[in-house]
């Protein structure tokens, strides 16, 4: 049994705060680059190098990369062999959400109830994910979320007879209805399978995976391929002003479901798609 303080947990989700927002993960950075030299259109690739450079500002001089600095979502997988001391896990996440949009001057974006809407100042509560996993480590990825693309995501309860044209059809219609309101380019999580609520949970974490890494179920690595194809060729493209580049990446989760059903969730994710991992 290892023992791991939750203060610990704090210090770390407060740095990791600061960073995701300020420095874009190589791989997302690496896609946006890449997307430069695929681009057909002259204006759609001016704005892909005008989001490039952006990056470079907000890391040179330490400005968020964008206004909307995000929700907080932090999944914790915590080794079923670690004992966690020093106090309530959910509080020191908070803690660390809370250090780091406050000393890291970021926007505080959330409000304490969702009708009466008052900031609660500190851009806590963080919406956390636990999960129970074999090890003795403590896995934090934090992954603050926009509003723009999150407000454009949806879900889908298909029915069996759809199939798989109905999950294509669902992903392209979410994404059109998108268009420029979710920042383009973007990243599409698509969760499949499960019930209402876990679909949603594995879309959200599709978003974290490295950016371009394939399922490594053969059918899914093809949906994957075939929906980031179909996507771009709806013409959004980088700014919604349109191109060749609607999407940098498609990731797609499944998980075993009902006979009765066939849930789809695509949770839509603007350019500035925010991940950090970290192992204590
Ligand atoms: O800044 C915001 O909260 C809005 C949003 O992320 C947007 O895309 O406009």
């Amino acid at each position: 049994m290892r023992t791991v303080n939750v203060s610990e947990i704090t210090e770390n989700i407060k740095e990791m705060c600061i960073e995701a927002n300020h420095y874009l993960s190589k791989d997302m950075e690496a896609a946006l680059k890449h997307s430069q030299e695929t681009e057909a259109s002259p204006l759609g690739r001016q704005i892909l190098g005008q989001l490039s450079e952006n990056l470079q500002i907000a890391a040179d001089e330490m400005i968020p990369i964008c206004q909307d600095t995000g929700m907080a979502v932090v999944f914790l997988e915590v080794g079923q062999d670690v004992h966690l001391e020093g106090g309530a896990v959910e509080e020191a996440v908070n803690e660390g959400v809370r250090k780091g949009y406050t000393e890291g001057y970021l926007r505080k974006s959330v409000v304490g109830d969702p009708i009466e809407r008052v900031n609660t100042g500190d851009n806590t509560p963080a919406v956390i994910h636990y999960s129970i996993v074999p090890g003795d480590t403590v896995r934090i990825t934090v992954a603050p979320k926009g509003f723009g693309s999150e407000n454009m995501s949806r879900v889908f309860m298909l029915k069996p007879a759809d199939g798989i044209e109905g999950v294509k059809d669902a992903i392209l219609k979410a994404v059109s209805e998108a268009g420029p309101n979710a920042c383009p380019p973007m990243v599409v999580g698509v969760g499949i399978g499960g019930t209402f609520e876990k679909c949603a949970l594995m879309a959200k974490q599709a978003l974290t995976r490295e950016t371009g890494a394939h399922s490594t179920i053969p059918y899914v690595r093809e949906l994957e391929e075939e929906m980031l194809e179909k996507i771009n060729g709806l013409g959004i493209g980088p700014g919604g002003l349109g191109g060749t580049t609607t999407a940098l990446a498609v990731h797609i989760n499944t998980y075993p479901t009902h006979i009765a059903g066939l849930p789809v969730a695509v949770n839509i994710c603007c350019h500035v798609n925010r991940h950090i991992v970290r192992e204590l």
